[in-house]
């Protein structure tokens, strides 16, 4: 059984604020990676995450997902401060997250990676995992790879497994940091599809991708950062046209 109800992970209202960022910055030293970045993602929404590399969008999902603190600012999950709870509460509390790199334990199999995930990271008995993993796994298409070393998958695979220990925590809150790179086009039109099924039974999602096909197939919103900086916010097209986000992001002088 699950050590935390359904509110304290987070559960609520379609359409309501589901994670709030306000004024965010983020220093290293004298280096600002980010300064002042605001927004809403409303639950159930897709919002994509675009900008140029290093603008900053990794350190923002470290700082919603605990691994680092911002150096001024405020994350809400729905109404709830972020502050000081570390990763594992915020798995526990309804956050999940992929890594850019995929961080597999190698030498366990698909299986032995989500069943990790679900007992310590989603808080579920060993006994509840077998079967909740079991359906993650069909979900993210890996049902066929569940005795396989997570080592010896192939990309596509190991990225599918990085999506699947995430769900395997059961997030209401689903953070993916550039799952679509280095995949073929028709390999990233079977992760949006699976994107759209995580979405459609109501997970909010927030994704950084370099793939703008991919983003504009499910993003409701996008955001842009640049240099730290948000510098432009709205629905996909209105976005996408923006003259600065040509400018900065397409290489394209408008
Ligand atoms: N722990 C750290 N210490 C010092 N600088 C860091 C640290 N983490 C990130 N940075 C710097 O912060 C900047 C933003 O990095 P970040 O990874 O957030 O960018 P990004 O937008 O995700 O880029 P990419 O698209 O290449 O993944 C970079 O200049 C990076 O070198």
């Amino acid at each position: 059984m699950r050590d935390t109800t359904d509110q304290a992970r987070g559960g609520g209202v379609a359409g309501e604020v589901h994670l709030a960022v306000r004024d965010v910055s983020k220093s290293f030293g004298a280096v600002r990676v980010l300064h002042g970045v605001s927004f809403d993602v409303h639950r159930g929404e897709v919002l994509g995450i675009l900008g140029p590399n290093g603008a900053g969008k990794t350190t923002l999902f470290n700082m919603i997902s605990g691994d680092i603190r911002p150096s001024g600012g405020e994350i809400r999950l729905g109404n709830v401060p972020l502050k000081g709870e570390p990763p594992f509460r915020r798995c526990k509390m309804g956050i999940g997250r992929t890594y850019q790199i995929p961080r597999p334990y190698s030498g366990m199999t698909t299986f032995e990676n989500l069943l990790v995930a679900s007992t310590f990271g989603g808080g579920r008995s060993e006994r509840d995992s077998y079967d909740f993993c079991a359906q993650v796994l069909e979900e993210c298409e890996l049902s066929g790879k569940a005795n396989l070393r997570a080592g010896g998958l192939t990309l596509l695979d190991r990225k599918r497994l990085e999506l699947a220990r995430a769900l395997a925590s059961d997030p209401q809150l689903l953070l993916l940091d550039e799952i679509a790179g280095g995949l073929t086009d028709e390999e990233s039109g079977d992760l949006v599809a699976l994107v759209r099924r995580i979405r459609d039974r109501g997970v909010t999602i927030v994704w950084i991708e370099h793939v703008l096909h991919a983003l504009l197939a499910v993003a409701d919103g996008l955001m842009v950062l640049n240099f730290g900086e948000k510098i432009a916010e709205g629905a996909p097209d209105t976005v996408i046209a923006d003259p600065d986000v040509k400018r900065v992001y397409m290489g394209i002088e408008g």
